[in-house]
């Protein structure tokens, strides 16, 4: 095993919850996506670092996660987007990474007794008695983790999709739509898609009160992705309550997970969770199937739920719930990624959907 990354590993130690993800590009993206803060990521696509880092693929504008796990180090890179190694990237953000990694033996065992607390350290001294003791005094389970992820004061956003890069564009009528969309640890693609569609964006802190945002008068609400444990951070629950039926809301990820606490219903932990950009998802409505972006740990219990909301989709891996609808309070959420970063765009057409149900309410 080898460590790379921040140079002065010594005496560094991290505790997180280890997470295998099934992508097979798309690091940087996986870097910088808030939603992985309290997890070290394990690629299992073994050779990784051969396009280095550009900085038009951040997700936002720090690596939140605890460490990065892989088998094989590219020992050059070759991309015309290229700016810089992976190695020297993680370094200038003091994260620490480790190569060399039997990344396969990692997973299976992940796959077969559910997710681990992992400790990655530079303290030579430790023992594997010390280590296993350290990986018993830190869970993931019950803390508030978007507090540290989210902006700390409201801000517009208006990039969209470069257009060399966006698809789509045929279903777009150019009207406006004011979207407030609170940050639990929101990835810039969320912003970009929703810009792209037309909307115009004010983001908000994950603390910001139900009631400023309903003096804003937005056309529609969209509670973000975030990481960590729905179950810890019961003011968004308050937040996400305090909305519905007033404004149309989009979920996504965590956001989904938040509406469906705030519907009544319950949210678990999975065994390993899902992280990848291949998973595939069933529109329940429609039949259709998209590949689609995939990373949570937790999961609503649709049986949970009360009369009246509909799961609109499931993860065909596991059949577990992947989307829900209440048509009549205006309510929609996804529990996998439609700005896709990294992953397939297929479920880009959420974004449309979302656009159609602000136009609904309009009428
Ligand atoms: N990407 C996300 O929003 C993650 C959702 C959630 N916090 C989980 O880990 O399940």
């Amino acid at each position: 095993m080898a460590p790379f990354g921040e140079p002065s590993h010594l005496g560094r130690k991290e505790l997180k919850l280890v997470v295998f993800n099934t992508s097979l590009t798309g690091y940087q993206e996986i870097l910088t996506d808030p939603s992985y803060a309290g997890q070290f990521v394990l690629m299992t696509c073994p050779h990784i670092g051969n396009t280095g880092v550009n900085f038009g693929d951040e997700e936002s504008s720090q690596c939140f996660l605890g460490g990065l796990v892989i088998r094989s180090l590219s020992i050059g890179t070759s991309n015309w987007r290229c700016v810089e190694s992976l190695g020297d990237y993680l370094t200038k953000r003091n994260i620490m990474g480790i190569y060399d990694v039997d990344t396969r033996a990692i997973t299976r065992r992940l796959r077969q007794d559910g997710s681990l607390i992992g400790v990655l350290s530079t303290e030579e001294s430790r023992t594997d008695g010390d280590l296993l003791q350290m990986s018993r005094s830190w869970d993931i389970v019950g803390v508030d983790l978007i507090g540290d992820v989210s902006c700390t004061s409201p801000y517009e956003w208006v990039d969209k999709t470069e257009s060399d890069w966006d698809f789509n564009t045929n279903k777009r009528d150019g009207k406006t739509f004011n979207v407030i969309a609170y940050d639990f640890g929101i990835k810039h693609n969320i912003l970009r898609r929703l810009a792209s569609h037309g909307c115009k964006i004010t983001v908000v802190p994950a603390t910001w009160p139900a009631s400023e945002t309903l003096i804003m008068k937005p056309d529609g609400v969209l509670f973000s992705n975030g990481p960590g444990d729905p179950s810890a951070v019961p003011y968004a629950v308050q937040t996400v309550k305090e909305l519905l039926g007033k404004v149309p809301v989009f979920g996504i990820c965590m956001g989904h997970q938040l509406l469906g606490q705030a519907l009544g219903g319950k949210t678990f932990k999975m065994k390993f969770g899902h992280h990848g950009g291949n998973h595939p998802v069933r529109d329940i409505r429609s039949g259709r199937v998209d590949i689609s972006a995939q990373n949570h740990n937790y999961a609503v219990d649709p049986a949970t739920l009360p009369e009246g909301v509909e799961v609109t989709h499931i993860n065909l891996n596991d059949g577990t719930c992947a989307g829900l609808a209440f048509p009549s309070m205006k309510i929609m959420s996804l529990q996998y990624h439609p700005e896709a970063s990294p992953g397939p765009h297929d479920s880009d057409l959420v974004f449309t959907e979302f656009i159609e149900l602000m136009k609904q309410s309009e009428l």
